[in-house]
C-alpha cells in the first residue's frame, strides 16, 4: 500500500504554514513534502515534525526569481556557483530535516536558447550535488513538469527527465513521477511505471485536468496505487493537489489509505 505525504505547499492551506504540520498528523498522514524550507529555521521545521510524529520526505532546492519566470536556476548557464549555493543550503536542511530526498529544480529555458547548454549544465550541477549529498546517503529526484504548468521548464516528459539522469550517471540521482503532469503530456501511464520503475523513487499524485483530490478526473488512482505495488515501488506518494474546498473534507479517498 502505498506511503502518503501530506504536501503541505498545497494541502492544509486553510492554516498557516507552521500549523499545517499538525493539521496533516490530525489528517492520519505520517509523512509531509514541501516544495520550500527555507523561511525558517530546519530546527523549527524538525521541531514541528517531531512534535506531531511526522517523517519529512521531500522538497526542492530553491527556484531563483520566481517573479522573472524562474523555476530553478540549476540548468542556466552562467549561474553555476548560485545553483551551488542552492545546493548545500539544500542538504544544510536536509540533514537537520533528516530528510531522505531532495528535488533539484532545473530550470525554463527561454525561447530561442540552446536546450543543449542548458542540459550540460543541469548535468553538471547535478553531478556536484550527487557527490555532496552521497556521504550522507541523500537523494536527487529530478521532476518533468507539463507545459500547463510550467512552460519550456528543461523537462517537459519522463524522458526527458531519463536522458539526463543516464547522462548524470551517478546512483543517488533518480526520477520524480508526478502523474499529473505525466497525464498532461503522455498518458498511458501503466506502461509508463513499468518503463520507469528501475529509476523511480518519488511520485505524486493530483487529479486531471483540475489538480485536485484524486478522487475525480481522467486518471483511475485505485488502480495506479495497485499498479505501484505490483512493480514493488517503495517510495512515498506525494499528494500535491489544491483541495476542491476544505482540505480536510475532501480527504474521503485517503481513508482506506491511512
Ligand atoms: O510543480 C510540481 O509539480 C512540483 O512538484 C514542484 O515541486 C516542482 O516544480
Ligand atoms: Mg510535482
Amino acid at each position: 500500500m502505498p506511503k502518503f505525504a501530506a504536501n503541505l505547499t498545497m494541502m492544509f492551506t486553510e492554516v498557516p504554514f507552521l500549523d499545517r504540520f499538525e493539521a496533516a498528523a490530525r489528517a492520519g498522514f505520517k509523512y509531509v513534502e514541501y516544495l520550500w524550507p527555507y523561511d525558517y529555521p530546519a530546527q523549527e521545521l524538525k521541531a514541528k515534525l517531531n512534535l506531531h510524529g511526522l517523517k519529512q520526505v521531500l522538497f526542492n532546492s530553491l527556484p531563483g526569481n520566481i517573479a522573472a519566470g524562474e523555476w530553478g536556476v540549476s540548468a542556466i548557464p552562467g549561474r553555476e556557483e548560485e545553483s551551488r549555493r542552492h545546493i548545500d543550503l539544500a542538504l544544510e536542511y536536509a540533514l537537520v530535516l533528516e530528510c531522505p530526498t531532495v528535488l533539484i529544480m532545473g530550470g525554463v529555458v527561454p525561447p530561442g536558447q540552446s536546450r543543449a547548454k542548458y542540459k550540460q549544465t543541469f548535468i553538471d550541477n547535478l553531478r556536484y550535488a550527487s557527490e555532496k549529498f552521497k556521504p550522507h546517503g541523500i537523494n536527487i529526484v529530478l521532476e518533468a513538469l507539463s507545459p500547463q504548468v510550467k512552460e519550456n521548464y528543461l523537462m517537459k516528459t519522463q524522458d526527458d527527465a531519463l536522458e539526463i539522469i543516464d547522462l548524470v550517471n551517478r546512483d543517488n540521482v533518480f526520477l520524480q513521477l508526478d502523474y499529473y503532469h505525466a497525464q498532461n503530456v503522455e498518458g498511458n501511464l501503466a506502461r509508463l511505471t513499468d518503463r520507469v520503475k528501475n529509476v523511480l523513487y518519488h511520485v505524486q499524485i493530483a487529479s486531471v485536468p483540475d489538480r485536485h483530490e484524486p478522487d475525480e478526473g481522467e486518471i483511475n488512482y485505485p488502480f495506479i496505487f495497485n499498479k505501484l505495488d505490483e512493480i514493488g515501488y517503495q517510495g512515498y506518494v506525494g499528494c500535491e493537489y489544491n483541495p476542491r474546498s476544505d482540505t480536510a473534507a475532501g480527504l474521503g479517498w485517503f481513508q482506506t489509505y491511512k
